[in-house]
């Protein structure tokens, strides 16, 4: 995380402080696990999460960035486990969940947010380069899922999973190995939605556009000015956006909602370039 990033997501006084579109105790006394919540998406969603009276496990990989989201919980009077891990890892995630029903005896909501990809013409995708994003975002996501449908099936208790994915149906180019991670967690979704339905399991995605975070940072100049002007809003969403999409499905309003993805894209899915490498001459060039 850069401190001078255009994209911070908002200061920390925001996000505590901020009007809460959802009433205080919400999601009182429940537990939610969020992946990659030392930064952007994630913090936010954990933070609103604790706001809203739950308390929160966090994992990603860098403790110091996880230990500065846990210090705004703690300082809300929130309640949250710490735990560096890296989603790639298929045991590390096991222990994970295992300290999860450990500490809190239950686990009602996780929230695979931990993700990411660099930009590059697909013409030239390493074997290491895609297998980083596909190891992170396919895999990483299915371990994580798996894990909790085994913790709620062994503890005989319902739970339902948020995953957080982005606006693939008009391809998106220079991410081409994003698309393809985020497609695979879509139609894997809908496809335990209903194999995990008889465990009283939900399981959605939240597919976010153009959201301005220090994530953005990885994109070109070009990319950072020209994305917000692939939506019919003509600007960056907010994490904020994102997190009241989660506590949608998370509350009451998500209970009869599964198998769903849930658009926060300010209308890309309908318009707007959404170039994140140089558009070729062929496409009219320049842009971003
Ligand atoms: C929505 C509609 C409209 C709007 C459209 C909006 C655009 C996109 C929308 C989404 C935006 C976001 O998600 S922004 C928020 C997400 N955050 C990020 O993307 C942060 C950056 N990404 C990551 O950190 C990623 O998670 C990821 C790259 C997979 C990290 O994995 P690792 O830690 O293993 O990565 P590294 O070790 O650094 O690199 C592994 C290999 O990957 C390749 N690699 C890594 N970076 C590279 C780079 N810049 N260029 C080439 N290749 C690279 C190299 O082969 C690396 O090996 P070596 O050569 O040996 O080093
Ligand atoms: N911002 C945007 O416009 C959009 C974002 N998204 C998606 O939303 C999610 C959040 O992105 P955003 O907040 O913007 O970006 P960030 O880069 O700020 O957040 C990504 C988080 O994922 C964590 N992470 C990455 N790899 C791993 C791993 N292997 N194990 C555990 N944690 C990991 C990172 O922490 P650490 O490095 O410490 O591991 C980081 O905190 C991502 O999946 C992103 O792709 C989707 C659409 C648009």
């Amino acid at each position: 995380m850069t401190q001078t990033s255009p994209h911070a997501t908002g200061s920390d006084a925001d996000l505590i402080t901020a009007p809460l579109t959802y009433r205080a105790d919400l999601l009182k006394d429940q537990v939610v696990l969020v992946s990659g919540a030392g930064s952007g998406i994630g913090k936010a969603i954990a933070v609103q999460c604790a706001r809203l009276g739950a308390r929160l496990a966090i994992c990603g990989r860098k403790a110091d960035k996880l230990e500065a989201t846990a210090e705004l919980i703690r300082g809300l009077g929130g309640e949250v486990l710490v735990r560096p891990a890296s989603i790639r890892d298929a045991d590390d995630v096991g222990r994970l969940h295992a300290e999860v029903w450990q500490r809190f005896g239950r686990l009602d909501h996780l929230v695979n947010n931990a993700g990411g990809q660099f930009p590059q013409a697909a013409i030239d995708y390493s074997v290491k380069g895609w297998n980083a994003v596909i190891d992170t975002n396919l895999t990483g996501t299915w371990h994580m899922m798996q894990a909790a449908a085994r913790g709620w099936r062994d503890h005989g208790t319902p739970g339902s999973i948020i995953n957080i994915v982005t606006v693939i149906w008009r391809g998106m180019p220079g991410v081409a190995h994003t698309c393809a991670a985020r497609a695979g967690v879509i139609y894997l979704s809908k496809t335990v939605a209903i194999e995990w339905a008889p465990l009283n399991i939900r399981v959605n995605c939240v597919a976010p556009g153009a959201i301005a975070t220090e994530g953005m940072d990885v994109y070109s100049d070009e990319a950072q000015r020209d994305l917000p002007r692939s939506n019919l809003m003509q600007r960056f969403g907010q994490a904020r956006d994102v997190a009241d999409a989660v506590t949608y499905l998370a509350g009451p309003s998500g209970a009869f909602v599964t198998g769903e993805v849930m658009v926060v894209d300010g209308g890309n899915q309908v318009w707007g370039d959404q170039w994140t490498i140089p558009r070729p001459d062929y496409f009219g060039g320049q842009r971003p």
